[in-house]
């Protein structure tokens, strides 16, 4: 149970404060995460780290000399946004170009990707590695879709060692590479994570059962079996990963491996310890050669009782690099020469310009901003209810990710109006709060929508029935496109599709907006309903497949309470809205 907060809805952002306050001898605050208060050589590749929020000391905490030149951090479990990635890229680049290494989630990637195709059109090289340790996130065959967990550590090491030594950006990479094909992890729980306010965990494990196989949001495991003995638990863990063994480690004889035993939050150091006795014995008794253990806590899942195993098989050159010396806030190994402090201060955040509009625009232009307002009233109205919801197969994030986009988004929309910007204006800088303070796969496709449709009914005209089921078409379109998921993969793009067909049928039939509209509602309430009946192909909920069957895809669901709550809001005016 995580019992002390203060507004859930303001816990990462304070957390974040707290930790740079705390941590001015390494980091300094920067807009979306922090960076290396030292002075970094001018031409050295900057490694630049990120997730969300709840697995201290992943990410922030890994940010220092030795080690990462730079944290995105998103809200609680959810990808930092793109616009934080950029912002804290930006900010830890010197010259020698950013190299990218994180988890590998669906969330992170899109925003993550996004941040580096900017960068590259900004003329900032970039390359990115995603951790893929968790063996028991996807089959051997599927390697490049499995999560990260705290293989990271190992990642993050040896990709920032190479940089420190004057790696340029293809050097930092292939170590990388080399490094998380060399890293398996698998972990176990015995009860899940509570997020603050949160008045449930977001799974349980019965009385004296064990969840094997689960990552570091809570998400459900694999399999469920009795908890064993310490030392059980210590031949469970080594046993899945002796039977993995990585390209170019034949066998574990004679092999040097650094084991890494993570506690995920709640567990006590004694009893890692205890397991960890038994860990050494076994890999010993294989005729393997332990060097630099750890045992301790590199990536938690805020209060979840469980842990895992790592196991990151060395050969000469990662050896050289794994044991440079790291000065973290959460991590220190050999003597660090410190370097000097680096007083750069982050320039206040530019307030995006109003472009000038025509009238009719402007005219609608409060209407707009009233449609971003009962959206976000629509989430806090049912932010409980599709937490409960992406608990079932994901992480339960979803109800919060929304809300506090959708809050960041009518703040936005109304500052927007309020200073005399067209209608296309109002939905554009909503989509750009939205995403950047939501972070995760529905901020970031959130984004994508309300940025569509503004950018389609523009800041000339009022918008018409036509411009918008337009802007509608266009956001369905970019959903897709952006996220890469399509009708039956069980995400938004189940509602978001058929609402943009049926606007558009409604709308060429001549109907007006606010029946159309009600209509494409109904369609999107309908398909999002059937997707209970499908089984998840994208995104956290792929793993869990079954587990998902008979509940409804929560980014569908709550598409399509916004299109009905908005649908209500046309028909109460219709002759001023169409
Ligand atoms: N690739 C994708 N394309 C479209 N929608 C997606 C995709 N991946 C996930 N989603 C949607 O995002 C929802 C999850 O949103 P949320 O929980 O807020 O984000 P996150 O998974 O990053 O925490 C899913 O229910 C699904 O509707
Ligand atoms: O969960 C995280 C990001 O993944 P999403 O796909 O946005 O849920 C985060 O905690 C790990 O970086």
């Amino acid at each position: 149970m995580t019992r002390l907060w203060n507004d859930p809805s303001a816990f990462a952002d304070e957390m974040i404060d707290g930790f740079v306050a705390a941590n001015g001898r390494c980091v300094r605050r920067v807009a979306g995460g922090v960076v290396r208060s030292t002075v970094v050589p001018d031409g050295q590749v900057a490694v630049v780290i990120g997730g969300g929020s709840g697995h201290y000391p992943a990410f922030a905490g890994l940010v220092g000399q030795g080690l990462a030149h730079g944290a995105a951090m998103g809200n609680l479990f959810a990808s930092p946004s793109t616009q934080q990635i950029v912002s804290v890229a930006k900010a830890a680049e010197h010259g020698g170009g950013v190299f990218f290494t994180y988890g590998n989630y669906a969330g992170d990637v899109l925003n993550f990707d996004a941040a580096q195709d900017r960068l590259r059109a900004d003329g900032i090289a970039c390359t990115t590695v995603t951790v893929t340790d968790d063996i028991s996130s996807a089959t051997p065959a599927e390697k490049h879709k499995r999560r990260g967990i705290a293989g990271d550590l190992t990642v993050f090491r040896i990709a920032s060692a190479a940089a420190e030594a004057g790696g340029d950006l293809g050097e930092v990479t292939r170590v990388a590479a080399l490094a998380n094909e060399r890293t398996r992890s698998f972990g176990v729980a015995f009860t899940g994570c509570t997020l603050p306010g949160a008045e449930a965990p977001l799974f349980s494990v019965p009385e004296g059962r064990m969840a094997v196989g689960l990552g570091i949001h809570g998400e459900p495991g694999i399999d469920e079996t009795e908890i064993p003995t310490a030392d059980g638990l210590a031949e469970l863990l080594v046993s899945r990963l002796l039977a993995e063994l990585p390209e170019g480690v034949e066998t574990a004889r004679d092999a040097r491996v650094v084991p890494i035993l993570n506690g995920l939050g709640s567990l006590k150091y004694e009893e890692m310890f205890v397991i960890y006795r038994r860990i050494a014995e076994l890999l010993s008794d294989e005729g393997a050669v332990i060097v630099d253990p750890h045992v301790g806590e590199y990536c938690t899942s805020f209060d979840m009782a469980g842990t895992s195993l790592t196991l990151f098989w060395l050969d000469d050159e990662l050896e050289r690099l794994w044991q440079t010396p790291v000065d973290t806030p959460a991590y220190r190994r050999g003597t660090v020469i410190a370097a000097a402090r680096d007083d750069a201060t982050s320039s206040a955040e530019a307030i995006a310009d109003i472009p000038t509009a025509g009238d009719g625009s402007r005219a609608a232009a409060s209407l707009a901003a009233l449609v971003v307002s009962v959206t976000a009233e629509t989430i806090d109205t049912h932010v409980d209810e599709l937490g409960r919801l992406d608990q079932i197969a994901g992480d339960g994030d979803h109800g919060i990710g929304m809300q506090r986009g959708a809050r960041a988004a009518r703040a936005a929309a109304e500052s927007a109006a309020d200073r005399g910007a067209g209608a296309g204006t109002v939905l554009v800088h909503a989509a750009d709060a939205w995403s950047d303070r939501a972070g995760g796969t529905s901020g970031a496709l959130w984004g994508v929508i309300l940025r569509s449709i503004g950018e389609t009914i523009g800041d000339e005209d009022r918008p018409d029935a036509k411009s918008v089921a337009a802007g509608v078409a266009a956001a369905s379109r970019g959903v897709m496109a952006y996220g890469k998921a399509e009708v039956g993969d069980k995400t938004m793009v189940d509602a978001l599709v058929p609402f943009s067909a049926e606007l558009t049928r409604g709308v060429e039939t001549g109907e007006p907006l606010s029946a159309a509209w009600a209509g494409a509602a109904d369609a999107a309430t309908r398909a999002a309903a059937a997707t209970a009946d499908l089984l998840p192909r994208m995104g956290r909920a792929r793993p869990h497949a079954e587990k998902s069957l008979g509940t409804p895809d929560p980014g569908a669901h709550s598409l399509a309470l916004i299109a009905t709550a908005i649908g209500t809001l046309l028909a109460d005016a219709p002759d001023e809205r169409n």
